[in-house]
């Protein structure tokens, strides 16, 4: 962990060293504060001078302005002089301790966030260039975890570490120190007290840390349940599920309550046991300390106290240290909870940072190509399965000219969307090759293979923000005009223009104000705008009724002029305007031909079509012509 905290604060060691230094300054401040109040007690009591040589002209100075003129007899200060000047420490010595704490604490929180900010950017971009197979092996949950908590658990170290690790560590160091060169005697009594308390801080962190770890699992699956349910509250309402689903919702809570109050419980018998010992263990110092300073010895074992070794102004001071002992002590337990969630939030996030990033996966050199490809794409002997030893492809085999418009048909769960996952490099095929322009698509560089591949599919995400910006990802930078274009071709300006502020109207989360056939003419108006000379459409149609699905094929007309197009779709009966239709089954491309080659022949196809056509109420006919206008016809139907 601290080497990676080390690597991750390049460019903010300076301020961690300013920090660091602050603390030193701050930790002697607070340790100092005590002895204004000794010399005070000892001139009242003892008529005895604070002795600091660097006081002394304070001193003379005060003098002077005591009740009644400076004092004849010298070296001796007045008494008004003594508590002036001890006013006049604590007074610097506070402002300087707030002075540094308000410095200290603005340069961690700053180094901490900025850390956390650059961490979880560094995180997130490594996130989306990591390969489609490690994502399909992680829950959403827990990704996002890592990305948000486990990215504030270490931000949150660096920001409380740097101030009260060190300066408790200080502290407690500097109290020894100081109570060291006042009495070693009395260090000792004071310090039979430490070990206890050092048990009773390792036991009370160890559990509250284990009730605390689940209690934030159990939080994490009250929030799974709660986003779950809220975000299918559509369906919870038309199933009438309300009570079922405020059952499920109690009964993670209550998971979350159990180790929750226990935690609770263990946070709040810890302060008054650590409260109790202190008690004890000021009742001894101020007893034995009043004895000897009443001029009696103190004998325990070994140690002898001896009388008079002590002064009411030195008891005071050990009393106030004995308080400061436990701030510190609360401060580095506190702070051990954050170092184990910090040590576990870096492993975490280190796991998602030495996953390989797709564009450093094995391959072939990134050979330059021009901008634009042909669009000539071929499959040769490709093996691909998700699982080792169940391959979903066993050697596929087909080309797809330049220009050609080629439907993919199968059974369900065949392998055809694979197969264009496949073509975009989001897996990489076992055995055999896929090429886009004859060069193997390993070869391409990835950013060069999926400019050139549009892609719209069956229910298209859109994002956050407005219309314009949806259009415009599918290039960004296009012009007004040439985006207005793209929606007017996609069958969607008329649509945009009724909405309230036009192309600046908002998108809600993935595009829940808009319609299914809406968002899929979106999708089109980015896919024109990309322009790519492979277009890959995987069901666009699937889940529209039967007059959004007509607006959706007449934009896809227009898109797919004179691309090469690689289009999969269950509705066989549609598929009469293509150049050619390939059918997978058992994992190979078993047939090839137009619509009436592949009807004739009485193979897998005429299977398949015969099937769909066996629930229709009337067969279909399918007009092999203007495809749109049998659908407005109604001659066409879905099955
Ligand atoms: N990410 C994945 N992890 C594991 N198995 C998968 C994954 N994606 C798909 N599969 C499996 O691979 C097989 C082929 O899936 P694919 O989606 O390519 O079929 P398909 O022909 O497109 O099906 P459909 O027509 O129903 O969309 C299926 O058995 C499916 O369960």
């Amino acid at each position: 962990m601290i080497g990676f905290l080390f690597h991750g604060l390049r460019g903010r060691r300076v301020l961690v060293l300013t920090a660091i230094g602050l603390t030193f300054v701050g930790v002697a401040g607070s340790v100092l504060a005590a002895f204004p109040l000794k010399w005070i007690l000892d001139k009242i009591i003892n008529d005895r001078d604070p002795g600091l040589p660097p006081l002394a002209p304070l001193l003379t100075a005060l003098d002077g302005l005591a009740p009644g003129g400076p004092r004849p007899v010298s070296p001796g200060h007045s008494q008004f002089a003594v508590i002036l000047a001890s006013a006049t420490v604590l007074l610097l010595l506070g402002a300087a301790e707030a002075l540094v704490a308000f410095v200290r604490r603005s340069v961690a929180a700053f180094v901490g966030q900025d850390l956390e900010a650059a961490l979880r950017t560094r995180v997130f971009d490594h996130l989306v260039r990591t390969p489609l197979a490690w994502h399909g092996r992680q829950r959403l949950g827990e990704v996002v975890q890592r990305l948000s908590g486990n990215i504030s658990d270490i931000g949150k170290l660096v920001t409380d570490g740097l101030v009260d690790l060190l300066s408790g560590l200080l502290t407690l160091v500097g109290i020894l120190v100081v109570m060291l060169a006042i009495s070693w005697q009395f260090t000792v009594l004071s310090m039979c007290v430490v070990p206890p308390l050092f048990v009773i801080v390792a036991c009370y962190t160890h559990h509250t840390k284990r009730a605390s770890k689940q209690a934030a699992r159990a939080a994490g699956r009250v929030a799974e349940v709660a986003a779950s349910m809220i975000g299918a509250i559509a369906e919870v309402k038309v199933f009438t599920l309300e009570r079922w689903a405020g059952r499920v919702f109690a009964e993670r809570a209550e998971a979350q309550r159990r180790p929750a109050l226990r935690a609770g419980r263990r946070q709040a018998e810890f302060s008054p046991l650590v409260i109790l010992l202190l008690t004890v263990s000021n009742t001894v110092i101020v007893v034995v300390g009043a004895w000897v300073a009443a001029g009696h010895d103190f004998t325990l074992w070994l140690v002898t106290i001896p009388a008079g070794s002590l002064t009411v102004g030195t008891l005071t001071v050990f009393l106030a240290y004995s308080k400061l002992l436990y701030q510190p002590m609360r401060d580095l337990s506190k702070l051990m909870l954050q170092v184990s969630a910090a040590a576990a939030a870096v492993e975490r996030v280190q796991e998602v940072l030495d996953q390989p990033r797709e564009d450093q996966l094995p391959g072939g050199p990134a050979r330059v190509l021009p901008g634009r490809a042909r669009g000539e794409v071929a499959f040769a002997g490709v093996v691909f399965g998700y699982q080792p030893g169940e391959p979903v492809l066993r050697g596929v085999d087909l080309e797809v000219p330049v220009g050609t418009r080629l439907a993919l048909v199968g059974l369900s769960g065949g392998g055809k969307s694979t197969m264009v996952k496949l073509l975009a490099r989001l897996h990489e095929p076992w055995q055999g090759s896929i090429t886009v322009d004859g060069v193997d698509t390993r070869e391409h560089p990835l950013e060069f293979l999926r400019g050139n591949i549009g892609m719209v599919l069956q229910d298209s995400v859109l994002f956050e923000g407005s219309v314009r910006e949806n259009l415009l990802l599918g290039r960004p930078g296009a012009t007004e005009e040439e985006v207005v274009a793209a929606a007017r071709q996609a069958c969607l300006h008329d649509m945009i223009m009724e909405l309230p502020g036009g192309y600046a109207a908002p998108v809600h989360e993935h595009g829940g104000n808009f319609s299914c056939g809406q968002r899929q003419r979106i999708a089109i108006a980015r896919a024109i705008l990309r322009d790519a000379p492979i277009l890959v459409l995987d069901e666009p149609t699937a889940s529209l009724d039967v007059e959004a699905e007509v607006e959706v094929m007449r934009a896809i007309e227009r898109l797919t002029e004179g691309r090469t197009v690689i289009m999969i779709s269950h509705r066989l009966a549609m598929l009469g305007h293509v150049d050619e239709i390939a059918v997978l089954d058992g994992g190979r491309i078993v047939e090839r031909g137009t619509y009436r080659q592949l009807k004739a022949r009485a193979g897998v196809f005429a299977r398949l079509l015969a099937e769909q056509n066996r629930y229709a109420t009337e067969p279909v006919e399918l007009d092999l012509g203007d495809h749109a206008s049998a659908h407005r016809e109604g001659r066409v139907r879905t099955t």
